[in-house]
């Protein structure tokens, strides 16, 4: 199969969706790589790396997708690709449907086959492409959401741990998915006192036997979130309906009795967020403030740390990418239930529930287009 990867264009995005050891496993299996120069520079890999592994190299974004049958990307095609994306392209990156009708109908009329990474799903339920990225995103939410407590951020200033005589900042996490652990792990080793609030009891009952003592658990509903946001420092927007829009937890009326100087960190807003007043930011301007409550709202967050998190995704997604090669799309999301639960937008149709119901749009089973 012929793979393109493009240059990503979105804000501040410096991940790349294949290193040069991805790139010489596919070459090894008689796959053809075309990688944009400079392609791989935010993230520490040369043109020479990807030369040296097999791939080649194209100097336009207009060449790789005028060349590629699948194009690996990072995050979902933004307007200036829309035009490019050919009919029947396999397209495999992250797409976060349910957040974007424009993207959604954009996708319907080019007639492309979109397989997005955060929905391939294993029996067990768990996510393996989004697991990477929210590793990244959970463990920076805290770091983030510390830098942004500091008052010359507009922070209440407070720092996480406190010091001998002053107490720790209150950390709450709405969600113990991979966001929210990791997230709690990274608060809970600067020494904050914390909170995870999920729905799912098995899994706080799971969470409050392997974190350490300064991590609580709670469960999630409006009345407890209530109670609790008007003395947190540092809220964590951590759940997910897996391809759904998210639930909104934090309602505008809750921003009043917080404390001036909360921050709350939204790593939902990629499927929509989880606070009403979230919007997405870029890292470029990462903040903005509501009744003196800064959100932060980047939908990328992983793209500030490129080499970590290129190597990270590239671990993840090359045994799938494998498998589209190897098969082609058809074929390995026969052979793949995980696969085929990726399959979200195909030659118009939307074949992913969550996306069809999030715009009203008809939905058919992904069987359907085999
Ligand atoms: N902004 C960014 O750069 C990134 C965003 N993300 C996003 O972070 C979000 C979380 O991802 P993961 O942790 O991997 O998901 P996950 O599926 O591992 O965890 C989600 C958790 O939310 C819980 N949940 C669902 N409804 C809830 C409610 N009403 N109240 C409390 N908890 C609830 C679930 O029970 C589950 O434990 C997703 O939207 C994902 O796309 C992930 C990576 C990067
Ligand atoms: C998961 C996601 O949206 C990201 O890594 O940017
Ligand atoms: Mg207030």
């Amino acid at each position: 199969m012929i793979i393109g990867v493009p240059t990503e264009i979105k804000n501040n995005e410096n991940r790349i969706a294949l290193t040069p050891a991805g790139a010489a496993e596919l070459v090894k299996r008689g796959h053809v790589v075309y990688i944009q120069s400079g392609g791989g520079n935010g993230s520490g890999f040369k043109d020479e790396d990807y030369t040296e592994a097999g791939a080649k190299i194209l100097p336009t974004i207009e060449d790789v997708y005028g060349i590629a049958e699948m194009i690996m990307k990072v995050k979902e095609p933004i307007e200036p690709e829309y035009k490019l994306i050919k009919k029947n392209q396999v397209l495999f990156t992250y797409f976060h449907f349910a957040s974007s009708e424009k993207l959604t109908k954009a996708m319907i009329d080019n007639g492309s086959v979109c397989i997005a990474y955060e929905t391939v799903e294993l029996d067990d339920r768990s996510l393996p492409l989004l697991v990477p990225m929210s590793e990244v995103a959970g463990r920076m939410s805290v770091q983030e959401g510390a830098k942004f407590l500091e008052k010359t951020f507009g922070g209440y200033g407070v720092l996480l741990g406190g010091v001998p005589g002053v107490p720790p900042a209150k950390v709450l996490i709405l969600g113990g998915g991979i966001v929210g652990t990791e997230a709690a792990k990274m608060a809970a080793g600067l020494g904050a006192d914390v909170t995870i609030m999920d729905i799912n009891l098995k899994r706080l009952r799971y969470l409050d036997d392997i974190m350490p003592a300064n991590v609580k658990t709670s469960m999630s509903n409006d009345y407890n979130i209530r109670d609790y946001v008007k003395t947190y420092d540092l809220i964590i927007g951590a759940v997910l309906i897996p391809g759904a829009k998210a639930p909104r937890l934090i309602t505008r009326d809750m921003l009043k009795t917080m404390r001036p100087g909360t921050v709350m960190v939204d790593v939902a807003v990629d499927q929509g967020g989880c606070f009403e007043t979230t919007k997405a930011t870029t890292h470029a301007d990462p903040t903005f403030n509501i009744d003196d409550v800064i959100h932060y709202c980047v939908a990328n967050m992983p793209g500030a740390v490129p080499r970590t998190s290129t190597i990270a995704l590239t671990n993840a997604t090359l045994p799938y990418a494998l498998q589209i090669a190897e098969k082609g799309w058809k074929q390995a999301c026969t052979n793949s239930i995980p696969l085929r639960k990726g399959l979200n937008v195909v030659n118009g149709k939307v074949v992913y529930q969550g996306v069809a119901e999030a715009f009203g749009l008809p939905f058919e089973k992904a069987e359907t287009v085999l």
